[in-house]
């Protein structure tokens, strides 16, 4: 689908959308309290995106002797079943699309293979050209153990540890050898666990870096009540649409989740946008932003990194140059999300340079416009879509359905804030 969008400013309320992070966590721990209690039903958490689509597909194939995991392009998918999958079963094939099986596993994958698990991959010098291709299949059960990792390639193989260890026969502990980036992840990981049951004990090594341990045999039992937090980190591409010219309501979001890409919230305040935020009866808020004139900041997004390409976007219409630093981790999202940021920006008309490890923005009162690739990657079709707002002519965007992978409704709220958008 390709989309092209006139510029105007945004203007409206909007229910914020679901967040696919959680979504991801209560999926697992819910299939894994009906795996242990015999419960045969459905899972009831809507599919609202492709990539819990691909979680709640993977989970049903652990009804299987073999199962096949179909990861589709989700990082987070992968990495949460690796483990999980192998601490149910002898063998399991996971495939996936996309860039998602050029994205790392190894620390993952070295850490199960010394306990129990052995890879079988495909030689990458014969790679499949095929859009579907196969990333690994792992045979033998996960072993409890100590367990030690790196805390910044991605958090998401702690996550999937964390899952998977407390279903084995004995105690583990799961040790970080540097400081955690995407903290707020793992944080989230252990509300869903505690909410189910699962007890963990947090301490810091000598080295001041976090030890996990984790006793085996413990049982995930669903709460009377889950519900599906709002996602700030798609939140933050509404606020950015009001903190440029915008007027924009977002309602249910918390204040008090993990989620650290809240922080949006007090970097738009920071750079100049107006927040007013009225607390609602459930304890979530109501968050209005506007704004003109922003000015420039420095931000190190170490634990933040989704909110990098709106980030940016917003800089690139700020008084003054904007520094994003620590953001190494950026090139191995969905796309090198450095390069891509930088690319669609600059086709835009931004003043914008990749410094390696992170992006340096000079503001401008108004971007160009034109046409871009969305790279096959969410965030940056959204953050393109934000950017048009402040163009002086039409933005088209070349495969716009990458929204699909975390926001499918995302070009729907869009028209709904005044958004003038067509498919060409
Ligand atoms: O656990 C999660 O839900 C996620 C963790 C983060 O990845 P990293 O830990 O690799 O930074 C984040 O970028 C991703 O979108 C979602
Ligand atoms: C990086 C992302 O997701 P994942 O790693 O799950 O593919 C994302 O949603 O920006």
């Amino acid at each position: 689908m390709n989309v092209k969008i006139i510029p105007k400013k945004l203007k409206g309320t909007l229910h914020a959308p679901p967040s696919k992070s959680h979504a991801h966590r209560l999926l697992i721990a819910q299939k894994l309290a009906y795996l242990q209690s015999g419960d045969n039903r459905n899972q009831h958490i809507p599919s609202f995106s492709q990539d819990i689509e691909a979680t709640k597909n993977c989970l049903s194939q652990m009804d299987k002797n073999m199962p096949f995991l179909d990861c589709k392009e989700s990082g987070s998918t992968l990495r949460f079943m690796l483990p999980v999958a192998m601490a149910l079963k002898d063998e399991a094939v996971f495939i996936g699309t996309g860039k998602l099986p050029d994205r790392p596993i190894s620390p993952l994958k070295e850490e199960m293979e010394k306990h129990g698990c052995t890879f079988i991959t495909p030689n990458r010098f014969h790679k499949s050209q095929d859009k579907y291709r196969e990333i690994c299949t792992v045979k033998g059960r996960l072993m409890p153990g100590n367990y030690r990792l790196a805390g910044n390639v991605s958090s998401q193989f702690i996550t999937g540890l964390l899952f998977a260890l407390p279903l084995l026969d004995g105690r583990s502990t799961l040790t970080l050898t540097t400081k955690l980036e995407s903290a707020g992840y793992v944080d989230l990981t252990l509300d869903v666990l505690k909410a189910f049951g699962i007890k963990i004990t947090e301490k810091l090594s000598t080295e001041g870096f976090n030890i996990y341990v984790i006793d085996g045999k413990q049982v995930y039992k669903e709460p009377e009540t889950t519900s599906i937090q709002c996602d700030w980190s798609n939140a933050a591409f509404w606020l950015a649409g009001g903190a440029l010219g915008g007027d924009v309501t977002l309602c249910g979001l918390d204040l008090a989740s993990s989620q650290r890409d809240k922080q949006i919230a007090g970097i738009l305040e920071n750079m100049g946008a107006e927040l007013k935020i009225q607390t609602t009866d459930d304890s979530l808020s109501t968050i209005k932003c506007t704004g003109h004139n922003l000015t420039s900041c420095e931000i190190n997004v170490s634990q933040i990194p989704d909110l990098v390409p709106i980030l940016a976007t917003v800089m690139s219409l700020s008084e003054g140059t904007s520094l994003i630093t620590n953001a190494e981790r950026l090139r191995i999202k969905e796309s090198d999300r450095l390069h891509t940021v930088f690319d669609v920006l600059s086709k835009l008309g931004a003043d914008i340079t990749d410094g390696g490890s992170g992006l340096s923005v000079t503001g401008r009162r108004r971007l160009i416009g034109g046409q871009i690739s969305g790279h096959n990657d969410h965030r940056i079709v959204m953050s393109a879509a934000i950017a048009s707002c402040a163009c002086h002519h039409p933005v088209i965007i070349y495969g716009a359905e990458a929204v699909n992978k975390s926001y499918p409704t995302f070009f729907e709220d869009f028209a709904a804030l005044g958004g003038e958008v067509y498919e060409v």
